[in-house]
């Protein structure tokens, strides 16, 4: 049956964003996420603020296994990207295509950067897990913090214990900051690489920058 004319078609819902967040441990993404979702709402968006590993109750989880059992790459590459498909199906595809704009601590740079550069596990096979799981669904822009791993260490020495990645030497995260660098450099009109190092306000405003610029 078709509409009477007189009733206005409803407006096609505005296209979701997606926004992931990423750098080594200490990096400073805690810091700003939330802050970044709030500068978002207040410009009407409804905005959905996650993680990753995590997101979901399944995904949380998979998260603590994650980060406290002991594991080899493989087993803990394939929990990322098990964490990472309930994360995507049940909160990240629906609020996508509801409009809203998901705000995400890490997602598959992530991968890439700990499993592939600081574990060492293969690109390749990756990149296939990706694919699967992933469908060609990629964050719309991903907000890179970037510092020297000794300066990361020294922040997050000064406020928590470390978990299993944390407990880490500095070759690991140099590693880890490789792997960042190599995605970064393989996908620059997605990445913004922030210097994480500056104090606080410099960051954030780095931040706000990159938002006017490219967050549409
Ligand atoms: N620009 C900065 N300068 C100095 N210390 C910072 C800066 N940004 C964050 N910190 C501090 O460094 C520590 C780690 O920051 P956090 O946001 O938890 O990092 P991440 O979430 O990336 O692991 C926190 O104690 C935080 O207060
Ligand atoms: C998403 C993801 C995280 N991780 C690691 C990186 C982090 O050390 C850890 C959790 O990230 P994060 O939430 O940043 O830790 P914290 O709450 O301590 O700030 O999981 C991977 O190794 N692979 C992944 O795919």
């Amino acid at each position: 049956m078709s509409l009477p004319s007189s009733v206005p078609a409803a407006p096609a819902a505005a296209p979701g964003r997606f926004i992931s967040f990423e750098g080594i441990d200490g990096a400073g993404k805690s810091s700003h996420i939330a802050a970044a979702a709030d500068w978002l709402r207040a410009r009407g968006h409804e905005v959905v603020l996650t993680r990753e590993p995590g997101g979901t109750p399944l995904a949380e989880q998979l998260r603590s296994l994650v980060l406290e059992a002991p594991m080899d790459p493989l087993t803990e590459t394939l929990l990322v990207f098990a964490a990472r498909r309930d994360h995507l199906q049940t909160l990240i595809e629906p609020a996508l295509a509801r409009g809203a704009w998901v705000l995400s601590d890490r997602f598959t740079d992530a991968t890439f950067a700990y499993q592939g550069g600081g574990r060492g596990f293969d690109l390749a096979v990756l990149a296939q897990l990706e694919t699967w799981v992933q469908h060609g669904r990629q964050p719309d822009l991903t907000v890179w913090f970037d510092l020297p791993p000794a300066t990361a260490a020294e922040r997050r020495a000064a406020v928590r214990a470390p978990d299993r990645f944390e407990a880490q030497d500095l070759a690991f995260f140099e590693r880890v900051r490789a792997g960042y660098a190599a995605r970064a450099q393989a996908a620059p009109q997605r990445f913004a690489c922030i210097d994480s190092s500056q104090p606080r306000e410099a960051v954030w405003q780095d931040i706000l920058r990159v938002l006017e610029q490219r967050a549409w």
